[in-house]
Formats: structure tokens, sequence, C-alpha cells
């Protein structure tokens, strides 16, 4: 997904194939490089070598090739998955999101999971999460405090995460939420140094991993408890959420096991749900810069006609969320690993190279998007930007399978804020890596007020 982790152990390219130009640096320094201060040293990298360059990364100088032209991306993403490897790159993720994961397979496995997972993220099924996700952003929205300063990021955080529990999970019992909430979120802020120390079980008897170990046993005993419930009941073919669709997904043995449901329900809780809180958190903050836009985008969100809202009121919303994503990509890169020697971008690589798009440099193209430093959700209304330039949610058949949920999530939680809130950015932001994704540093500071006519309306 995001080049946690490059290459695949024991598959050393062949060090005498030419690769692009780059860095003559250690492998360490450039791994940090790339990683923790992406935001400046990817930009360096592109016009300090062209289009196409070469990073090496940790444990042993593997090269990571970087395409930062539409073309190059269309040709990644379209390249052969039997040989483009997305999976093995996201090993490091393996013990918490289990082998089953999505993200974690390749090839057959993973087209299989992939035709399990889908229905449940069509257009029919997005519409029918519509309404519950905006009562519970309607409810949260509520009961902001008013005339205040905050972390428009944690309040993201606490709605996205309430959506994945009651729309994706799917559980109602406030029981099993309450006991769901503190686990999940154990789960959730789990960084690198825990996740490689799960590859020491004599680590897992002590402190940190200790803990780590035993939320997980917990989450999973719920988890388990929730799928066994649910099949016992019998009123899965009634019920809407992802988990019940997954369940009901497939024929006879080609059914997911309870194994795999659990791994595909983590996967999604980790992949869906600090992604989206971001872009929606840097959205209302770049809102809250500018008062032109946060006042066109609010009558989108009370809606233009007598009925409520229009197909353009939801466009202009859409572009919002669109244009955040575009300005702050949440994921900077998506990779693949070459399983057999093949050719991209004209480039012949070896076995075992890797390589990846970057989401930051198409975002930030002037030849992609014009002034690309301005948020501007115009350019997404009414038309689509070029192929392959917009490229959140990476592409083929590894596209983000939470691309649509992700867009209706957001539309339908800005909507809910905008209608109740005004909001003005407090001071300046700018991104910093935490874990995988880029965040906001100052966590996206709103001032939040009643909006007036709201309150007249008796929304608050
Ligand atoms: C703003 C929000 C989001 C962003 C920016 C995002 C981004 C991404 C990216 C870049 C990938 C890798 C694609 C590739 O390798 O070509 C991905 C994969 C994935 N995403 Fe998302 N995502 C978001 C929201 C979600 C949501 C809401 C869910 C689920 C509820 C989700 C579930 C997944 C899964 C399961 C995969 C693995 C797909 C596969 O390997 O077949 N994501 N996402």
């Amino acid at each position: 997904m995001n080049g946690v982790g490059i290459g695949v152990r024991g598959l050393r390219p062949d060090p005498d194939v030419p690769l692009p130009p780059g860095p003559r640096w250690p492998s360490l320094v450039q791994s940090i490089a790339l990683i923790r201060f992406r935001h400046r040293f990817q930009p360096w990298l592109q016009r300090r070598y062209g289009d196409v360059f070469t990073v090496r990364m940790l444990p042993d100088g593997r090269p990571l090739v970087v395409l930062t032209r539409p073309e190059q991306a269309k040709e990644l993403f379209a390249a052969d998955p039997s040989v483009f490897h997305a999976g093995k790159g996201n090993a490091i993720l393996g013990p918490v999101m289990g082998e089953h994961s999505l993200l974690l397979q390749d090839g057959d496995e993973h087209a299989r999971a992939r035709r399990l997972l889908m229905p449940a993220f069509n257009k029919q099924a997005l519409r029918e999460y519509r309404e519950l996700v905006s009562a519970i952003a309607a409810d949260e929205a509520a009961h902001w405090p008013a005339d205040v300063t905050l972390r428009s990021l944690d309040r993201m955080n606490v709605l996205t995460l309430e959506v994945i529990l009651r729309v994706v999970f799917g559980v109602t019992d406030e029981t099993r939420l309450a006991a769901l909430r503190p686990r999940v979120n154990e789960t959730i802020s789990i960084g690198p140094d825990i996740l490689l120390g799960f590859g020491f079980p004599r680590l897992q008897e002590h402190g940190r991993w200790k803990r780590a170990v035993e939320n997980q046993r917990e989450l999973d005993e719920l988890i388990y408890a929730e799928i066994h419930e649910r099949r016992e009941v019998g009123d899965l073919e009634m019920r809407t959420d992802v988990l019940s669709q997954l369940m009901r997904a497939g024929e006879g043995d080609d059914r997911l096991g309870d194994a795999e449901l659990r791994d595909q329900l983590v996967t999604l809780l980790l992949a869906g749900h600090e992604t989206t809180a971001t872009s929606l958190a840097w959205a209302l903050y770049e809102l809250g810069r500018r008062s032109d836009l946060l006042a066109r985008s609010q009558r989108a969100a009370d809606g233009s006609t007598p009925f409520g809202p229009s197909a353009e009121d939801d466009a202009w919303l859409e572009a919002v969320v669109k244009e955040s994503m575009r300005l702050h990509p949440v994921i900077p890169m998506v990779v693949r690993t070459l399983m057999e020697p093949a050719t991209i971008a004209g480039l012949d690589l070896p076995k075992g190279a890797t390589v990846g798009a970057s989401i930051l440099l198409a975002h930030a193209r002037d030849s992609n998007f014009t002034e690309p430093e301005r948020f501007d959700p115009e350019r997404f209304v009414g038309r689509n930007p070029a192929p392959h330039t917009w490229i959140p949610f990476g592409g083929g058949v590894r596209r983000c399978i939470g691309a649509g949920f992700a867009q209706m999530e957001g539309v339908a939680i800005l909507r809910e804020v905008l209608r109740r809130h005004d909001v003005a950015a407090a001071g300046d932001d700018e991104p910093r890596v935490r874990n995988i994704t880029s965040v906001p540093r100052f966590g996206a500071r709103i001032h939040v007020m009643p909006r007036r006519a709201a309150s007249r309306s008796g929304l608050i």
C-alpha cells in the first residue's frame, strides 16, 4: 500500500542491472529520508534526478524505482498482478491484520478475497450505509462545544472510528461497542516498533509488546463473539452492514471463514479509519482558511432545493473531499515488487526490484494541476482530472477497495458538520509523518462556532 517494507525477504535483485539515477548515500540515510522526510525529499529527488529515480532502502540497499508521470502510473497499475506483487511489501502488518488480509495477499488468493469483498463496497451498498453514517455524524457534530478551538483530526478520528464500528463491523449492542472502543483504539495506535517486535516471541512477554498481544487477543474474542452471534441469530439477509455482507458473500465452500472475516475486518479498520479522518480534517482546515469556499460548502450542506440537497450540492462537497485528498495525500506512494524481471516505463527491471508511483509528486505536478499548491475544489466540479493524475487510492486490481466508501463518508460527515458549524482555521499547519500516513502536524486546528441560521432551524 505504502512502502512500509520495500522488497521481499530473500529476493535480492541482481545488482548488475543498471537502474535510474539516485543518491549514493547509505541505505539507512535514504530510507529515513524517504519515510520521515518524504514531503521534502521526494520533490528534491525529482528536481535532482528527473521523473524516474532510484532510492536504496534498508536492509541491504535494495532498489525502489520511483515513477512520477501519469503515463508511468498507468503502466504500473495495469501491470500483470502475478508479476507485480503488492502484498509482500505490507508483510510487517501481518501480525495485526492476519495472514488472510486483503492487503497482504497476492495472486489467486488476493483475487478471491477481492471478489468476495467487492459487493460490500458497490454503489448499492454505499447508498445503504449513507443514512447511518449521516446519523452518526449528526450526533457527533451536534455535541461539539460552542465557540471552541479543537483539533479537527481528533474529532474526525472519533467519527470515522464510530463509522467503522457501526457501519463496517455492524455492532449495535452498546455493551459490546463500549468493550470494542478501547481495544480498537489500542490496535490503531500500534506503531512500527511494536509491529517489528511481533517477530520476536520473547519480546511479547514484556511491557508494551505484552500489552499489544493481550489487547489483540481481547479484540479477537470480541470480533469472534460478534461473528458467532450473527450466525446464530440468522438475520444476515436483513442486515446491511459490511460484516453481514461479507458473511453472505460466496457460495458453498467459497465463503469467508471466521478467521478470514476477522482478518478482513481488522484490515478495513486499519486501512479505512485514519486515512479518511485525516482527509476530512484537512478539508475542514482548508475551508476554515477561505470564507468564500466555506460559504459555498455550507450552502451545499444545507441543500439548495426545497427538498434538500441536490446532485450539484453533493458534487461540490465531493469536490472538497477530493481536493483535500489531492493537496494533502495521506499515503505518499503505492509500490509493487517484481516476482520476475519485467519492463515498465521503458525500464528493464530485475526480479526483486520494487517500483512505486509517487502520489505526492503526481498531485503536486504543475503539468497535472494548475497552481497545484492552491486548495481549489472547483477543479473537480463537473469534470474529472486527466487519467492517472489524481491517484490518492492507487490503482489497478489493488485500487483501494474503500475509495467509494471514503468519499461517501466524507460528503456525509462534511454535510452534518457544516450544517451546524462555522469553522475558522486556528493557525497554520503542515504535514508530518505518523507511521505510514501523513497527518497534520498540529491536528488541523479549527475554531468552531455554531451557525446562527442553523440554530434558528433547530439543528443545534
Ligand atoms: C481517504 C481515505 C483513503 C485513502 C487515501 C486510501 C488509500 C489507499 C491506497 C493508496 C491503497 C493502496 C492501493 C494500491 O496499492 O494501488 C489502499 C488500499 C486499500 N484500502 Fe484504502 N484508502 C482510504 C480509505 C479506505 C477505506 C474507508 C477502506 C475500507 C473501509 C479502505 C480499505 C482498503 C483496503 C482493504 C485496501 C487493500 C486493497 C487491495 O490490496 O486489494 N481504504 N487504500
